[in-house]
Parts: structure tokens; sequence; C-alpha cells
């Protein structure tokens, strides 16, 4: 009960942020809606009443004009329902795009409101994303309001009915009501058991699993896969035998409340035999007159208005679960401060910040070993430092960490002293798996300061430092030509250019203000020449700015001021690379052993990647 009522009040919060005037405006004209049907009732028994003595007494007597009268308000009511209904549906709509919008928004806001990515690598908080995700994709909720406002002209309907039912018998209304709140609650509970289960399921491992290889057999990003390596049979097969695992269930249960519903049919038939029949009793027995069985049989079949009002109620119940878990998942995920606002528009470069990290202890959820344990470092502010080490002993958890994304188990990390989540504009930062937005050149390349979008000189100063000179050139349209295939102007491109951009968002940012430009590696698929180029231009570039470059090959990042090499959760050596390779230790035998290499693979290529 305690639950129900919160999804109720969710689905109102929801409404509310959606136009609350609005709402209170379609509240009550659908009161006023549901309420046209009782005085209709009423006038109808007048007009029986009045007719036999307005036929004997002619329309000219006092009968006839009463006659006249209840068949004016017959009428007036018919034409004041059609009128209201006019005057509200155009709200309705108009609330309902705005609540389906307010939805979504809440999803966002959930999912966008936490400082760290911690939470969302949650699996038990990704499953429930996901399975709300699917949720809004299948309902949509465009006609959340519609249906609810359905719901409670209904309601005020079947009040109107159960009130003139008791100058009847008092007993009689509550006989018909017990008999529809059998039935709503059954019904009720079938849809809800079913939108509960059909959730934990959609946020259960084996629904998403088949989701996801849905997704593999529709859409392009495995197509090429899938059929050299011939999975097709295994995709589909596994997607078929995952989705039936968990429709069963619900399946399952859907019975069980079924059965239950039928029950719940059979006590309302009960009571409306017993209503009925002492109507038909009493009015066999000559107490009650023509008109007034008229009303009351009218009223018995209007309090079907306080049962189960079909496909809106069906909707309304789906809507006010899934309000009740987005408001649910927002005041978990957004309890903490938002992601971070929009950064400001700075003047140029604000000068280099001072990194600190102090004893910095992390362990991923569920592993045993921390990545990192007790590391420490002090970054000058305006120095080069290369983070180096052997794939997976964290140079990006470390990254992360240093921009605040995750909380470190113990330690801190300072930027010019204070935390990264306080003030993240300070950080301009590529990740190895930057993102490729689906959006204009502009926002690919403007993100890195949002103020900058529209400074196109700017723009076109931090391509060409990330050496994408030619590329604006090629655009159809410009900086507003979409970075992706199927739009209009839109270009796809390729991984090398990809780059270039993103590195050109990371230059956007310094411009706009950051003072730590930090590389994790978004050049892996650069060959090491292009990328010690590109790294040693970068350095030329942002003298200005502390810098943080992340690689495992270590010919790219020797040019650095300082280098720092990870292993065991910590800094094992800490030099320039001549001290680094003077010291003879870890450095040097991994820079021996892939100078080693480079000089073999140029040998037998004829190139010159030797560059110890
Ligand atoms: N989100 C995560 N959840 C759990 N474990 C993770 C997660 N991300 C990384 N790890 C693990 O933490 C360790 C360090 O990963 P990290 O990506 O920081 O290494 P790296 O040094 O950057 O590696 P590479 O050079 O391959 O990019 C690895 O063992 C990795 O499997």
């Amino acid at each position: 009960m305690k639950r129900r009522m919160g999804r109720w009040r969710a689905l109102l919060v929801l409404l509310w942020r959606a136009g609350r005037w609005q709402a209170v405006v379609v509240g009550v004209l659908a009161i006023v809606q549901g309420l046209l049907p009782t005085g209709l009732i009423l006038a109808t028994g007048e007009l029986v009443a009045a007719v036999p003595d307005a036929v004997r007494q002619g329309l000219d007597s006092a009968a006839g004009d009463r006659a006249l009268w209840a068949l004016g308000l017959v009428g007036g009511a018919f034409v004041a329902g059609a009128i209201l209904q006019a005057i509200t549906s155009y709200q309705v709509s108009v609330l309902d795009n705005r609540y389906a919008e307010a939805l979504h928004d809440a999803v966002a806001r959930a999912t966008l409101g936490t400082p760290g990515i911690a939470p969302l690598e949650d699996p038990r908080i990704a499953n429930e994303i996901a399975a709300l995700e699917e949720v809004e994709r299948v309902d949509n909720f465009l006609e959340t309001v519609a249906n609810l406002r359905q719901v409670v002209q209904e309601r005020a309907t079947g009040i109107g009915a159960f009130l003139i039912l008791l100058s009847f018998a008092w007993w009689a209304p509550f006989v018909l009501y017990i008999g529809w709140r059998a039935v709503i609650v059954m019904v009720t509970r079938l849809v809800e058991h079913g939108v509960e289960l059909g959730f934990s399921l959609g946020a259960a491992g084996e629904m998403r699993r088949s989701r996801y290889l849905r997704g593999l057999a529709v859409e392009s990003a495995a197509a090429k896969e899938i059929r050299v390596f011939g999975l097709a049979d295994w995709v589909t097969g596994s997607y078929a035998h995952s989705w039936l695992t968990s429709m069963r269930r619900i399946w399952r249960g859907r019975f069980n409340d079924g059965l239950r519903t039928i029950g719940a049919v059979a006590v309302l038939a009960v009571a409306h035999v017993v209503v009925l029949g002492v109507l038909g009793w009493e009015a066999a027995r000559g107490t009650l007159s023509v008109a007034q069985v008229v009303v009351f049989v009218q009223a018995v079949l209007a309090t079907e208005s306080l049962g189960w009002v079909g496909d809106p109620q069906w909707a309304t119940s789906r809507a006010a679960v899934v309000a009740g878990q987005v408001v649910d998942l927002e005041r978990r995920l957004a309890a903490a401060p938002s992601a971070g606002p929009a950064r400001a528009a700075v003047d140029g470069p604000s000068g280099p910040v001072a990194v600190r990290l102090e004893n910095l202890s992390f362990t991923y959820r569920g592993r045993a070993q921390p990545t990192l344990s007790g590391l420490d470092l002090e970054i000058p502010p305006g120095q080069s430092l290369a983070i180096v080490g052997e794939n997976g002993v964290g140079k990006t958890t470390l990254i992360k960490l240093l921009c605040g994304l995750y909380d470190p188990d113990a330690g801190a990390v300072r930027i010019d002293g204070a935390s990264p989540q306080q003030d993240r504009s300070r950080i301009g930062v590529i990740f190895q798996e930057f993102v490729r937005y689906e959006l204009p050149l502009r926002e690919n390349v403007g993100f890195g300061n949002l103020s900058l979008t529209g400074e196109e000189e700017v723009l076109r100063r931090a391509l060409a430092d990330a050496g994408g000179a030619d590329l604006l050139a090629t655009m159809p349209l410009g900086w507003d030509t979409v970075l992706a295939r199927g739009y209009e102007g839109g270009r796809d491109l390729s991984g090398g250019q990809w780059q270039k951009v993103a590195l050109a968002r990371a230059l956007t940012a310094i411009r706009g203000g950051a003072g730590l430009l930090i590389l994790d590696e978004p050049t892996a698929n650069l060959d090491v020449r292009a990328e010690t180029e590109l790294f040693d231009r970068f350095l030329e570039l942002t003298r200005d700015t502390t810098t943080i470059l992340v690689s495992h090959r270590l010919a790219s990042v020797r040019h650095a001021d300082r280098i720092v090499v990870i292993d065991d959760g910590r800094i094992v050596e800490d030099g320039t690379h001549d001290e680094l390779r003077a010291l003879g230790g870890r450095y040097d035998r991994m820079f021996g052993l892939q100078a080693q290499r480079f000089a073999a693979e140029a040998a037998g290529t004829g190139g010159g990647e030797a560059d110890a």
C-alpha cells in the first residue's frame, strides 16, 4: 500500500514538473466532466417523472414547464460534456508531451547526476537503467495524462453514482463498491505484477542479455564479424533462448494473477445480483416510482466507473510503476552533486595547475586485488609528465581518479589544492576510448569548452594544432557537418581523423582555461613514429600547461619533462628519460626490449621506426 502510494506520488511529482497549472486545470475539468453523468441521470429521472403529467395537462401547464426544464437539463449536460471535452483535449495533449519530456529528463538527470562513474558501473544500477530505457522505448508514455484524466473523470462519475444510490438504500453502493474494488485490486495486481516482473527481469541479466543479442542481430556494429565468423545461428538461437527463459516467468506469474481476477469478477456479479434484485423487488412492490427506478438503475450501471476502467487504468498503473522507479533512481543517484555544470568562458588559458596525489588507493568493486595502493605523486605546475607501465597496471584508473570519476578508497587527489569534483573546468582529457559524437564537427571540437562552440577561429586553431587543418575543407557543411553518415551532408571519419578531432577537443579545453591536459593513449592506433611526433607537438603547444601523457610505448613519451613507471599499484621509478635509462631498472629494460622490437620491425619492413 505504502509502495503504491509512493508510485502515485511519483507520478504526480513528474506531472507537477511537466506543468503544474495545466495539471490543475486538467484535473478540475476532468472532475467536472466526470460529474456530468450524475446530472444527466437526475435530469432523466426528472424528465420521466414530468412527462406523464405534461402529456395529460399540455406543454403550457406547470407540468409541461417542468418537463421542458428537465429536457433542457438533459440536452445541457450533453452539450457541456462536448464543450469540456474540446477544451481539455488540447491541454491534455500539450501536457502529455511535457510529461514524456519530464520523464526522459528525470532518467537523464539520474544518470548524469553522479559526479563519478562508479555508480553507473554498478551492475545493479546499470541493469535498472537498461530496463528503464527499454520500458520508456516500448511504452513511450505519450498518453499518460490523457489516460490519467480518463481515470479521474471515471472516478468522479462513479462517486456521483455512489451518492445517488445512497438515497435508494445506504448499503447498496457499498455492496457494489466492494464488488468493483475486488476487481480493481486483482486487475491492478495483475498489471503491476506484470510490470514489476518485467522490470525485475529487465533489470536482470537474462533479459538484458536477450536485448543485447537482439541488438547484435539487427544493428550494423557487429554485422561484419557475425558474417565472417559465421555467428548468425548462434546469435539468433541464443537470443530466442534468453528471451523465452525470461518470458516464461512472466507468463507463469500472469496465469496465477488471471485466476484470481476471475474470482473477483464472480464477487462483482453477486453484488449486482443482490442490488438489482432488491431494486426489482421494491419496484414490484410499488415502493419506488418509475422515475426512481430509472434513476437507480442508471446509477447502478454507472458505479462501473468505480471499477476497472480498462486501458486508461492499465496504462496509468504502468506509468505509475515506472514513475516510482524513475523518481527512486533519481533520488538515489542524484543525491550527490551534479555531474558538472557547463564550463564557463575564460579568456584564454588560466595558467598551469599543480597536481598532488597523496597515498592513493583504489580497488574496483568485485575485485580482490587493489589496482592502486598507496600511490604518491606530485606534479608541479607546467610540468609534462609521462605515465608508463605494462597493460593493465592501472594507468587509466589513475587518470579517472585524477578527473574525479571515481572516489579513492584512501588518500586524496588535489588539483591546485582542491578536489577535482569541485572544479573540472581545469582539466582537459582525452581517453583511449574517446567519444565519437554523432553531432556536428563544431560540437565534436567545441565540447572541450561549450562556451567556445560559436568561436570558429578558436575551433579552427585547435583543429589545426591537432593536425586536422585540412579536415574542415572536406566538410560539405563546414563546422555544421554531422560526423556520421545518414545525416543530410553528414560525413564519417577515419580512425586517424577521429583522433585529430578528439585531440582538438582537448586543445579547446585548454583554450577555454583548463590548466591540465591529459592524453590517455588516444593515439593508440597510430604507429610509434606518428604517436611520437604528435606527443612532441602537443608538448610544444602546451608548454604553459601541466600535461600528463599516458602510454605503454616508451619511445613516444621520452621527451616529457619527467617519466614515472607504475607497477604493483604504485610508482616504482621516477625521473627523466636519461635518468631512468641510466638507472638500469624496469624502464631501461622495457625501453631496450621495445627498441629491439621496433628495430627488428624496421629492418623487416625497410621502415625507420627504430628510435632508441
Ligand atoms: N570498470 C572496471 N571495473 C573493474 N575492473 C576494471 C575496470 N576498469 C579497469 N579494470 C581493471 O583494472 C586494472 C587496471 O586497468 P587500467 O585500464 O587502469 O589499466 P591500464 O594500465 O590503463 O591498461 P592499458 O595500458 O591496457 O590501457 C585492469 O586489471 C583492468 O582489468
